[in-house]
């Protein structure tokens, strides 16, 4: 397996538009070897600091939008307009302002197009299975102070299923309790997991996710890497505990 490989840059600010950077470089660099790249956002503070640059970025890069195919790696089941949504926050500060296909956004379902947890995830694992997604170029993951990714929570049952693509959470420890999450199985089939963290709060669960030897089970982040690269952008708060 490749080593993951941890960049470090000086705050917040500096890690998004590092990453946006790169992501739109990944893109150009996918399409222009003939690929129509395949990315799965995630939600959370750092990643709407990075979609916010992709948009500032994006007019002097070289990807061509329509050709840029969408997912989610997890996401809140709430109203669609709900400012929990996951979904939601990355239209507003990055994908409504680029010239994407809306055929290839494809969000994780909402109160208004799935009866439950369980009906929105096996929705998206169908959906996934027919556009044949799954190896994405680049899968994009916040981490938790608690070492959660996507919406796999330490302890929890989620942890174990190997049998599906995206299965629903009810009792999420962090608010709202109702979600749906890719699992491990379909997050480890990414080709680049660039996990995405900064501040002090999540030190400790970068530390933990990085020492040898930890379970998944306590630390999720620790079980996800990708088939060609893993990338731990930091902070050097994120990172003072490394
Ligand atoms: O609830 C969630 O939390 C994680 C981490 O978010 P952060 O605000 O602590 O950076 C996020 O990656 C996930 O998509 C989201 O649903």
């Amino acid at each position: 397996m490749n080593a993951p490989r941890v960049e470090v840059h000086d705050d917040a600010p500096a890690l998004a538009t590092a990453v946006a950077g790169e992501l739109l470089n990944r893109l150009a660099e996918v399409q222009s070897a003939g690929g129509e790249p395949h990315i799965a956002l995630t939600g959370g503070t750092i990643a709407d600091a990075i979609h916010a640059e992709l948009a500032r970025l994006a007019p002097a890069s070289d990807v061509d939008w329509s050709r840029v195919v969408v997912w989610w790696g997890d996401e809140r089941f709430v109203e669609p307009a709900s400012d929990d949504r996951n979904e939601r926050a990355a239209r507003e500060a990055f994908l409504d302002h680029v010239d994407l296909d809306p055929a290839k956004v494809h969000p994780m379902p909402s109160t208004e197009a799935a009866a439950d947890v369980d009906e929105a995830a096996a929705a998206y694992s169908r959906e996934m299975q027919e556009y044949g997604s799954g190896a994405f170029d680049v899968l994009m993951l916040g981490v938790g102070p608690d070492g959660h990714v996507a919406s796999l929570f330490p302890g929890f049952p989620q942890l174990d299923v190997d049998d599906r693509i995206a299965v629903g959470v009810t009792d999420s420890p962090k608010p709202p309790p109702l979600r749906t999450s890719l699992t491990f199985d379909a997050l480890n089939r990414s080709k680049s997991v660039w996990f995405l963290v900064s501040g002090e709060g999540k030190a400790d669960a970068v530390a933990r996710a990085h020492a040898e030897g930890t379970d998944r089970h306590d630390c999720p982040a620790s079980g996800v890497q990708g088939t060609d690269e893993t990338i731990w952008f930091l902070d050097r708060e994120a990172a003072s505990r490394l």
